[in-house]
């Protein structure tokens, strides 16, 4: 079984313009996702093609404007609001993309254990922090303190949890250094071994294509392609998708070639 079925997810937005004009922006549109236990999948894709929403669906914790359709299940359960409050924090875990989500007010030490927490997932923590090189020092530093590097790996420690089936990582890595991206991404192996599923969503195709197993690549809402992370390889004619072998070529070492503009492409169309 599965860890996690997404089924035509579509999510839209109801906006008012201009007093009562209602719009409505549709930011997914029909996704289908699965992960398989021990399995990683990436998500890539420009910057507000929805990939932090698809992972705030699967949490549910869409802003209340957000219109949700489709069907998301973990384990074969629907992930109805009942489920929810039962898997997160417990066997789902989220790794947010904002630093923004520490609690200004509470030192490290204190944002580290909540209040149901157990030994267990406080020695997972603990263990995680060392591993980054983060000794318990840190305990009583306070966000305002931290690097963008330290509170992307206090984010982390705190999404651990010993009976974590699906962890939903959120850019992970910005501001570490290599060292510490390279653990980090050791750490997901490790949990993926252990028979839990990882969702993590990436700027750094390289690291997508390196750790996981399949990179969904998005583009305005639409999954364009789910290819085997070993497509993205030389000149990338494995890739099926234009926009996939687009992004793999912009990087620095396939040739640094300038994505097209989706508007350049519209109008040389038309
Ligand atoms: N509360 C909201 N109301 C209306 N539109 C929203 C809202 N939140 C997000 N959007 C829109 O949904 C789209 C997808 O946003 P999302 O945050 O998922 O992008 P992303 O792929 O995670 O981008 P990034 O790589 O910058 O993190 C964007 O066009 C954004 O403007
Ligand atoms: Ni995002």
């Amino acid at each position: 079984m599965n860890v996690l079925d997404i089924e035509a997810l579509s999510v839209s937005f109801l906006n008012y313009d201009r007093g009562t004009e209602r719009t409505n922006t549709k930011v997914i549109h029909g996704l289908n996702l699965s992960i398989g236990r021990g399995e990683i999948v990436a998500v890539v894709g420009a910057s507000g093609s929805g990939k932090s929403l698809l992972a705030h669906a699967i949490m549910g914790i869409l802003p209340r404007n957000a219109a949700r359709t489709g069907e998301i299940r973990m384990n074969g359960r629907l992930l109805d609001e009942k489920e929810l409050l039962k898997a997160r924090g417990r066997t789902l875990a989220l790794l947010p993309q904002s630093v923004g989500y520490l609690n200004p007010l509470l030192s490290v030490g204190r944002q580290l254990q909540g209040p149901f927490d157990s030994k267990k997932s406080m020695e997972a923590r603990r263990g995680l922090l060392a591993r980054l090189g983060l000794g318990e020092k840190i305990n009583r530093l306070f966000p305002f303190q931290l690097s963008g590097g330290m509170a992307r790996k206090l984010l982390l420690a705190m999404s651990a949890q010993p009976e974590t089936d699906l962890i939903i990582a959120d850019e992970p890595t910005p501001g570490m250094g290599s060292e510490d991206v390279a653990e980090t991404l050791h750490y997901f192996r490790e949990l993926a071994a252990g028979g839990a599923g990882i969702l993590m969503i990436t700027h750094d195709l390289e690291a997508a294509a390196g750790t996981a197993n399949r990179v969904v690549v998005m583009r305005e809402g639409e999954v364009v392609e789910i290819a085997q992370a070993g497509s993205f390889a030389g000149d990338g004619s494995l890739l099926q998708h234009p926009y996939s072998r687009e992004l793999w070529q912009a990087l620095p070492g396939n040739g640094f070639k300038r994505p097209v503009a989706r508007e350049v492409e519209t109008i040389g169309q038309s």
